[in-house]
């Protein structure tokens, strides 16, 4: 059967029960894998969820591992999810360009369904993730389907504005982390628009978080976004351009609580030093009614 869960490894934690899967996924026409955590209470019926969308070179391990998230998801009864990056594999590793660099290709989706050849074929990651994974997960995990939400880190943190914004309703909370904020200005986002959207550039707005934002007539989130962002982040000036998001939401009347961190890297000291505050932002959202 497509739609059937395979376990990879399942971890007991913090009272709740950490899950490595992989799924014959119909969007990107091969397996991907991905994580849930479920925490204690999600033995008695279906609990809200955080989906987590991770950064470039990371897999659906990486936050799991190095976000210290779990121990305060199992005393707020949230569920968290964690894709996969890209898809992977022999069948993909030899396309050409998909190992070469690490912010493209393999481990660098960009949580969009490309259009240009060779990338059209699997990397589907937008219609992976809501179209088919999150339907498939409340479907056959005790996880409520009404109450989801998302964030992410870095490339991630794009993937999560993003989808949020183009689908609305869907997430009923959102933050980010180190997000890239406008990929249309920044090498990061031209690299990968430029292969996976083809070298129009009229066409990666709608894939842009900046943009999207300022083309928002109200608020999406009126109960507010939360983006932490380090200031000794290295790839700050040049990649990610939080003032733009900024200057978006500002003009669309979007409440957003946007937190600059003296001495702050890149890296998941970082996401683990604020990922509590992230949590409580998204439970407080989802559980009211
Ligand atoms: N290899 C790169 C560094 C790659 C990197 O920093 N990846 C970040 C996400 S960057 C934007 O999406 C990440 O989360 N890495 C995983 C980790 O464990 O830190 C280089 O050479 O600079």
């Amino acid at each position: 059967m497509t739609d059937s869960l395979k376990t990879l490894s399942e971890h007991r934690c913090f009272g709740g029960t950490l899950r490595f899967l992989e799924h014959e996924s119909r969007e990107i026409g091969l397996p991907m894998r991905f994580s849930v955590f479920l925490p204690p209470q999600a033995a008695h019926g279906p609990v809200p969820a955080v989906l987590y969308l991770a950064g470039l070179t990371c897999n659906e391990e990486t936050f799991m591992v190095k976000a210290g998230a779990q121990r305060l998801a199992a005393e707020l009864g949230l569920a968290l999810i964690a894709p996969d990056t890209s898809p992977r594999g022999p069948a993909v590793e030899e396309i050409e360009g998909a190992t070469a660099s690490w912010d493209f290709g393999i481990g660098a989706g960009f949580y969009l369904d490309a259009t240009a050849s060779p990338w059209a074929a699997h990397w589907r990651m937008e219609s992976w993730i809501v179209q088919e994974l999150l339907p498939l997960i409340a479907q056959q995990l005790p996880i409520d389907a009404e109450r989801i939400g998302i964030f992410g880190h870095s490339m991630g943190g794009h993937g999560a504005l993003t989808l949020a914004l183009r689908h609305p309703g869907r997430f009923k909370s959102l933050s980010a982390l180190a997000p890239i904020c406008a990929p249309t200005q920044c090498p990061w986002g031209e690299k990968a628009f430029g292969g996976y959207l083809g070298a129009d550039r009229a066409g990666w707005l709608s894939h842009d978080a900046s943009a999207l934002m300022q083309a928002q007539a109200s608020a999406p989130y009126p109960q507010g976004i939360l983006i932490d962002q380090g200031l000794g982040d290295k790839f700050l000036a040049e990649q990610l351009h939080p003032q733009l998001f900024e200057a978006a939401c500002a003009a669309a009347g979007q409440p957003l609580t946007l937190r600059r961190h003296a001495g702050y890297d890149h890296g998941y000291y970082f996401i683990q030093s604020f990922v509590a505050d992230h949590l409580a932002h998204h439970r407080e959202r989802l559980n009211a009614r």
